[in-house]
């Protein structure tokens, strides 16, 4: 007889994306994003990191400073943008992204000039500000279709 408690696809991307944060160097924000085409086959992972090139170590990871410049903020590739440049399976068109934070616009934009169609996330801590409005406004215009991920309280616990 097969075993009945084995995660759903849901609960697997998400867990995927979920790992994938585990990589950010960021002390206060881990975003993970997991792109999974029609077939359910994962065709990029990514999260947010500083360019490669950069020396981890050698850039600023702080919110705020006296200039913006000594800031994570102009330097921090987004993970969702890192995940839409990091497949090498070819078009992302009808793809579906799951992600731990709710885009920024400018993921928005790349999301929507991807050919992703389904966006879900697991937070929305920053639902108020303009960023993340605006990428509503864009979503809803450019046929992108958002949605929580509902979790149903399971753990699965890794011991690597
Ligand atoms: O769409 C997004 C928005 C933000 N991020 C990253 C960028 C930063 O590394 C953190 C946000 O840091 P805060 O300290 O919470 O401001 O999240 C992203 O990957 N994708
Ligand atoms: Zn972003």
């Amino acid at each position: 007889m097969k075993r009945n408690d084995y995660i759903s696809w849901d609960e697997y991307f998400m867990g995927i994306a979920m790992l994938s944060a585990q990589r950010s160097k960021d002390n206060s924000t881990q975003v993970g994003a997991c792109i999974v085409n029609d077939k359910h086959k994962i065709v990029s992972v990514g999260y947010n990191g500083m360019p490669t090139g950069c020396d981890d170590d050698d850039m600023p990871w702080e919110r705020e400073g006296e200039s913006s410049l000594d800031t994570k903020y102009p330097f921090v590739c987004h993970a969702e943008l890192n995940a839409i440049l990091n497949s090498s399976f070819g078009s992302l068109n009808g793809c579906t992204l799951y992600v731990t934070l709710f885009p920024c616009n400018e993921c928005a934009k790349a999301i929507i000039q991807s050919g992703i169609k389904r966006v879900v996330y697991k937070c929305n801590k920053y639902a108020d500000t303009d960023s993340v409005k605006a990428s509503c406004i864009l979503f809803e215009k450019c046929g992108v279709s958002f949605e929580e991920y509902r979790s149903n309280g399971k753990s699965i616990v890794l011991s690597v």
